[in-house]
């Protein structure tokens, strides 16, 4: 079965990691990257998840008190009893929930992608193989790259002037595709007054 790719806000979001070792490590900057409002809880934590900025860190194994607060859970113990019984309470509460070991006790799971300005490319092999998720995020580097990030940053920025100058959503997205057209082929020629003069013309026309 494969997985639908739903883009979701975690800025701020409570995310209840229970587990301290490798893997809860990888998913702990994982979600750091999207900002995440974090905490971990287990007995022991290897000391990169101990040096990490700005997390709450619990120094024990995790109680059932711990879910209420929770916008969703990460299962990442080495005991898959444990992370079974992690799932079947989140379950049981709704709460979204990741097991590291067995997709079955997964309600979302984790994809590998790129990641520039706002712009993220995700890639899933539906738990098949990690290996071929993780060969698609490096086929796309080259082509997600600073530029492209920085280039969806000035269309965005342009989204609400067009929508409010130029009159219908096809001269909008001819006016974009000029754009990115341009910004492609040299993003610094992408420069204030250049743009104008784009926006201008659509209007005009
Ligand atoms: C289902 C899922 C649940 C989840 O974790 O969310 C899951 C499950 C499991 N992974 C296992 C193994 C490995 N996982 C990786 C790597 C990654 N695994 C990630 C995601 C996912 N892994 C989800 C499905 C993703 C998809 O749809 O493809 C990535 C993409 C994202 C991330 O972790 O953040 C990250 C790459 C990050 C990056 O580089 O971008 C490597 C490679 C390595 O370590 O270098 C190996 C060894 C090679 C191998 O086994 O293939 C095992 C067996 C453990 C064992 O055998 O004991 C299980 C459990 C099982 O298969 O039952
Ligand atoms: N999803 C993925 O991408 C991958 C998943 N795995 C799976 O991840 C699992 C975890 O791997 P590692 O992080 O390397 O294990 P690890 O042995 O380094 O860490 C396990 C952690 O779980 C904690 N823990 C154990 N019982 C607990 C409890 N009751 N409450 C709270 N914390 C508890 C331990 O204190 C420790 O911090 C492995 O069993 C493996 O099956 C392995 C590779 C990739």
């Amino acid at each position: 079965m494969a997985y639908f790719p739903m883009f979701v806000q975690l800025k701020k979001k409570k995310c209840l990691v229970i587990g301290g070792g490798k893997i809860a490590l990888r998913k702990i900057e994982v979600l750091k990257d999207f900002e995440a409002d974090i905490t971990v809880i287990a007995p022991e934590m290897i000391t990169q998840i101990r040096q990490i900025d700005q997390i709450c860190r619990i120094f024990r194994t995790f109680m059932e008190k711990d879910f209420n607060e929770a916008d969703f859970v990460i299962a990442a113990t080495d005991d898959q009893k444990i992370n079974h019984e992690i799932s079947q309470i989140c379950r049981r509460k709704k709460i979204p929930v990741n097991a590291v070991d067995q997709k079955e006790d997964c309600s979302f799971i984790f994809p590998s992608y790129v990641k520039e300005g706002e712009v993220v490319a995700a890639f899933s092999s539906g738990g098949q193989s990690p290996l071929i998720t993780q060969y698609l995020k490096e086929k796309i580097k080259p082509d997600l790259n600073k530029e492209l990030g920085q280039l969806a940053q000035i269309l965005g920025s342009l989204r609400k002037i067009a929508k409010s100058c130029i009159a219908t959503e096809q001269e909008r997205k001819a006016f974009y595709k000029e754009l990115l057209q341009i910004g492609l082929e040299d993003i610094d020629s992408l420069e204030e007054q250049r743009i104008n003069e784009i926006i201008q013309k659509y209007i005009s026309e």
